[in-house]
């Protein structure tokens, strides 16, 4: 009865298998923008991605996810928050069941539609599932999805929604640059943080853009589409797979921004 989103298994549920859920530094997190102190010495963010590294889109029963060659550094994160190089492994979604609620990370409480992760590998260690068990080895931009005027950039992202329906399907996905889904500004938060789906390990540095891109309402029917379950089993729609904000326990969030 593995971990999931549904009152028996989803976030309240998650401690159970995975203690580390009540640790010191879990995500998401409510973001107060004036409780963010700017701090000068942080860098500008450098993300470089080359198109040619997407390789397929999954299913994987929780979100999608759109996955990239990491065996070189042809898409990396550099500047920013990090030191060294981090390479892109996948970036995914999280979303709610209406326009009103779907991102994990808050700001001043205000929920998002949507939030979408760009998950990066820290290169000082040998590979991601390494770097994950790191305190410094992962690094994951969010990026929050408003609801308001149509978003062609997400759109070959959700035409092939269509053929990964269910939990476990997967196709090919060549030729996509990521860096098309961002905003014009690259200002950030910043925080310490975890993963947001067990098993919520506690390697995280969190940069989260302050602003938004936009997605229409009816693009969101587009990822509500997608089902949690098998082909076979009892369709359950993919919808609210989002952790909600966990406590800060002391952690200080900074801003790229003043
Ligand atoms: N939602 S997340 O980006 O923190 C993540 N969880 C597991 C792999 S990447
Ligand atoms: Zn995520």
């Amino acid at each position: 009865h593995a971990w999931g989103y549904a009152p028996c298994n989803g976030p309240d549920k998650w401690v159970q298998d995975f203690p580390v859920a009540d640790g010191p530094r879990q995500s998401p997190i409510d973001i107060v923008p004036s409780q963010a102190k700017y701090d000068a010495s942080l860098k500008p963010l450098q993300l470089k991605y080359d198109p040619a590294t997407s390789k397929g889109i999954l299913n994987n029963g929780h979100s999608f996810q759109v996955d990239f060659a990491d065996d070189d550094d042809r898409s990396t994160l550099t500047g920013g928050p990090i030191s060294g190089t981090y390479r892109l492994r996948q970036f995914h979604f999280h979303w709610g069941g209406g326009d009103d609620r779907g991102s994990e990370h808050t700001v001043g409480g205000t929920k998002f539609a949507c939030e979408l992760h760009l998950v990066h590998w820290n290169t000082k260690y040998p590979s991601f599932g390494d770097a994950a068990s790191k305190p410094d080895g992962l690094a994951v931009v969010g990026v929050f999805l408003k609801i308001g005027a149509d978003n062609p950039q997400l759109q070959t992202v959700l035409d092939a929604l269509g053929s990964i329906k269910s939990k476990g399907s997967q196709t090919t996905f060549s030729k996509f640059d990521p860096a098309i889904l961002l905003p014009p500004s690259l200002d950030y938060w910043t925080y310490d943080g975890s993963l947001t789906t067990p098993p919520l390990l506690e390697s995280v540095t969190w940069i989260v853009l302050k602003e938004p891109i936009s997605v229409s309402s009816s693009q969101m029917y587009k990822f509500r589409s997608l089902l949690f379950t098998a082909e076979g089993e009892t369709p359950c729609c993919m919808v609210d797979n989002y952790r909600p904000p966990q406590p800060l326990k002391g952690r200080k969030v900074r801003a790229s921004f003043q």
